[in-house]
């Protein structure tokens, strides 16, 4: 069984990386990641300036996933501009950096540093963050989604990506892909980013479980899977050219095998690295590659996209 995935450019041994947020605000994280079984890593989301992120406790586990408003809490672009600027491109993991700017001018300041730069790396643009009181996520506002996009591209003159929020429903799917076809740029999506503003209760304490917003966050985890698949399917068939990048859900061979089924090029693992480490990447990958085996697949291109409908 060969799990090796050639796209966009760059060469990866196997389908995961982590999701941008889990593992990845510090070097010694992403160096972390770098010597684990990752077949590719990518940043935390960055700002123009570092943050500090939203009052503590921003994180809470639950037994079927995660619930975070961590508020965008990262060292700054710069930190990790010099990060990719000092990083063995040419032998080690391929590298993917997160930008998620507060404001379009500080998207445009940040995608044009990463342009001057000129590293072989992929820039995923996050259009999903649901962290920050009060803003909007972008991803949920075509016609603004749209304009960004088109002054990024005049900008960040190579192909990069986009972190999308989850969608449901039919018609906003058909929205949001009609935009990303608009955008030559656009090389890949990556579906999903957690379900915004969800709420968890402690039964016993009769409480919010994380400080941010009354208790609103993002949810990961075994809640997101069906709707991850559902976006990571409905892109890939509306977006036959680009690559769909699968995260939500995944915490074994059988999920990772569930996404790349329904069209995903690698997926991405966030939840479950935060909660078992980076060794669960080691597990996964060898998870897929005996469900492979049972299946009698050799490659992922022998059942990528290839989900049966009835
Ligand atoms: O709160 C966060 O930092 C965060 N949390 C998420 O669940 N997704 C995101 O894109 C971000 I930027």
């Amino acid at each position: 069984v060969d799990l090796a995935v050639a796209w966009l450019g760059i060469q990866m041994d196997n389908p995961l990386i982590n999701a941008s947020g889990v593992m990845c605000r510090t070097v010694e994280e992403l160096e972390a990641l770098r010597h684990s079984a990752a077949g590719a890593l990518i940043t935390k989301s960055c700002t123009l300036e570092p943050r500090k992120g939203n009052p503590e406790p921003r994180y809470a586990s639950t037994a079927l996933g995660s619930i975070n408003s961590m508020g965008l809490p990262n060292a700054g672009y710069r930190y990790y501009l010099d990060y990719a600027r000092r990083y063995d491109h040419e032998h080690g993991k391929p590298l993917l950096m997160s930008v998620s700017g507060m404001s379009l001018e500080d998207n445009l300041e940040m995608m044009a540093a990463f342009d001057e730069a000129a590293l072989p790396v992929l820039v995923e643009l996050n259009l999903s963050c649901p962290n920050l009181p009060g803003k909007p996520q972008i991803g949920y506002d075509f016609e603004a989604s749209a304009r960004l996009l088109a002054e990024v591209s005049k900008v960040y003159r190579r192909p990069f990506g986009v972190k999308l929020p989850p969608y449901f429903d039919p018609v906003h799917f058909g929205e949001m892909a009609d935009v990303l076809d608009g955008c030559p740029s656009i090389g890949f999506v990556t579906c999903i980013n957690s379900i915004g503003n969800g709420l968890v209760i402690d039964l016993e304490r009769e409480s919010v479980v994380i400080r941010p917003k009354d208790g609103l966050g993002g949810i990961g985890g075994d809640y997101v899977l069906p709707t991850a698949l559902a976006n990571v399917r409905e892109f890939a068939r509306r977006l036959p050219g680009r690559h769909v990048i699968g995260c939500g859900g995944i915490r074994s061979g059988r999920e990772a095998f569930m996404h790349i089924l329904a069209g995903a090029t690698v997926v991405q693992v966030g939840t479950c690295l935060y909660e078992e480490g980076p060794a669960c990447l080691a597990r996964i990958r060898d998870e897929l590659v005996y469900l492979m085996q049972d299946k009698g697949y050799r490659t992922l291109t022998d059942f990528r996209g290839r989900l049966r409908t009835l």
